[in-house]
């Protein structure tokens, strides 16, 4: 064969010839492939397993934490692991000790006879502390994918649903009432926090700024050489909210409370004990104070004292003794304490707690506002608008009514349009008897 004859170009026959072939092989390649595809689908499950890989990332798009992340790391902390893994990170805050995963590391949880394998993967932007170690980025969940139904319907709520009893119960705060010298206390939950109470705004966010500044000022307090405490008058209506208004102070600042019933303290030193038998990081309650202490003090009448008072120093009670003795005794013992006083009736309290510098907060609790209205709304029905809103705006306008009378009208149905609608017709006949009531004074 010449040169020429081995360079020249195959004959159109032969072209066409291997073209066929290719086809050929690439449709019995694609045959094979369907075949084994099908074949694949005959073999057992444990053959074919595929790994379902779910990401839980920390913080939304706009940099917000994500719930469902907080609740996955508390879960795999306190009822995973640290145990199942040889290296833990170790945080101690106060007397609580928190053990949590160290970045990178990998731990299996089994649920319903499920493995399910968390891993923590590495924060590319943040480094923790001086060992140069990464945060924690994200979560990785990874599992068999043919149990995913089971991973998302049911896994996923029962970690929601025990992360949620758990911090209810770390939530949880002691009440305790007086009986005769010594406090009798229960721990629960009470569920009353600033997110439920139905005030004005503005004011309720006064107070969180208030506690605040307060928990942060212990060398301020040392000091001025004073006592690190703080108090509080809360005073209106009954049934606008200022008992439940102390126990969301104690939600928030998880102090526990004391609920001294004075009608029950005889002498100065029963009181002594009690004060004495108080945690620090508490709060003391004293309700209705103008009906323990009213402007006729048992100071101008002794007379009035206790029914033990003889037997003891000799004195009742009275308040700017209860308010001297509680510094006293708190200067020396006490740190981080809270009152509180209520009273629907501040006219009739004597002056000596009205005087400045006595309470360091006077906090009008009032009828029911449309702001507080919208809270209520908003927590029994999870409605921000309705068709009513309108009618409702402009009758509490009118309507004096407390948060308590509004609450009970929208326990009366689950059906948001039935209970508007008996609120609505509520505030009409209350409207109605309040004009009646209006016109007959002017008459008189
Ligand atoms: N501002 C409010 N926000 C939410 N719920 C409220 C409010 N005020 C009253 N309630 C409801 O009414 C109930 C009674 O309220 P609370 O005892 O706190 O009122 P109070 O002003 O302390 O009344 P009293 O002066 O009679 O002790 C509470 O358990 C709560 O359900």
């Amino acid at each position: 064969m010449g040169l020429s004859s081995a360079l020249a170009p195959p004959s159109l026959g032969k072209a066409t010839e291997r073209y066929k072939k290719a086809v050929t092989v690439a449709a019995e390649a694609a045959a094979y492939t369907v075949l084994a595809r099908g074949l694949l689908h005959l073999l057992p499950r444990r053959k074919q397993r595929r790994v379902k890989t779910i990401h839980i990332s920390r913080e939304a798009d706009d940099g917000s934490p994500k719930r469902f992340y907080s609740d996955a790391r508390a879960y795999l902390n306190t009822h995973v692991g640290p145990h199942a893994v040889g290296e833990v990170c170790l945080a101690v805050r106060g007397a609580r000790r928190r053990l949590s995963m160290v970045p990178g590391d990998t731990m299996t949880d089994v649920f319903e006879g499920v493995e399910f394998k968390w891993t923590t993967t590495r924060s590319r932007r943040r480094r923790r502390g001086d060992d140069g170690r990464h945060a924690p980025g994200s979560l990785v969940l990874c599992f068999d994918a043919e149990h995913t139904d089971l991973a998302l319907d049911r896994y996923v709520p029962f970690i929601m649903a025990t992360v949620g009893e758990e911090r209810l119960r770390q939530c949880a705060i002691e009440i305790f009432m007086n009986m005769g010298s010594s406090w009798n206390g229960i721990t629960r939950h009470h569920p009353a926090t600033f997110d439920t109470l139905a005030m004005d705004p503005a004011l309720k966010d006064g107070i969180i700024a208030d506690l605040d500044r307060f928990l942060k000022r212990r060398e301020y307090y040392r000091r001025i050489g004073k006592t690190w405490k703080r108090g509080y008058l809360l005073y209106g209506p009954s049934g606008t909210g200022k008992s439940s208004l102390a126990a969301a102070m104690a939600n928030y600042l998880h102090f526990n409370l004391y609920d001294l019933d004075l009608s029950e303290v005889h002498t100065n030193s029963m009181l002594q004990r009690l004060l004495f038998g108080m945690d620090n990081r508490s709060i003391l309650v004293i309700e209705d104070i103008d009906c323990c202490f009213s402007a006729a003090s048992r100071e101008e009448n002794p007379d009035d004292a206790g029914p033990d008072s003889s037997s003891d120093s000799g004195k009742g009670i009275t308040l700017s003794g209860l308010l001297n003795f509680i510094d006293g005794l708190w200067s020396t013992c006490g740190e981080q304490r809270i009152i509180v006083f209520t009273t629907t009736c501040k006219d009739r309290l004597d002056p000596a707690l009205l005087r400045p510098g006595c309470m360091d907060m006077h906090i009008y609790m009032g009828y029911c506002c449309w702001e507080a209205f919208k809270t209520l709304a908003r927590n029994y029905f999870l409605v921000d608008d309705h068709v009513l809103f309108p009618e409702i705006q402009e009758l509490l306008a009118e309507v004096e009514v407390t948060p308590a009378e509004v609450s009970e009208m929208l326990l009366r149905s689950e059906d948001a349009d039935v209970a508007l609608q008996k609120l609505v017709e509520f505030l009409q006949d209350k409207k109605m008897k309040q004009q009646g009531e209006a016109s007959r004074d002017d008459e008189k």
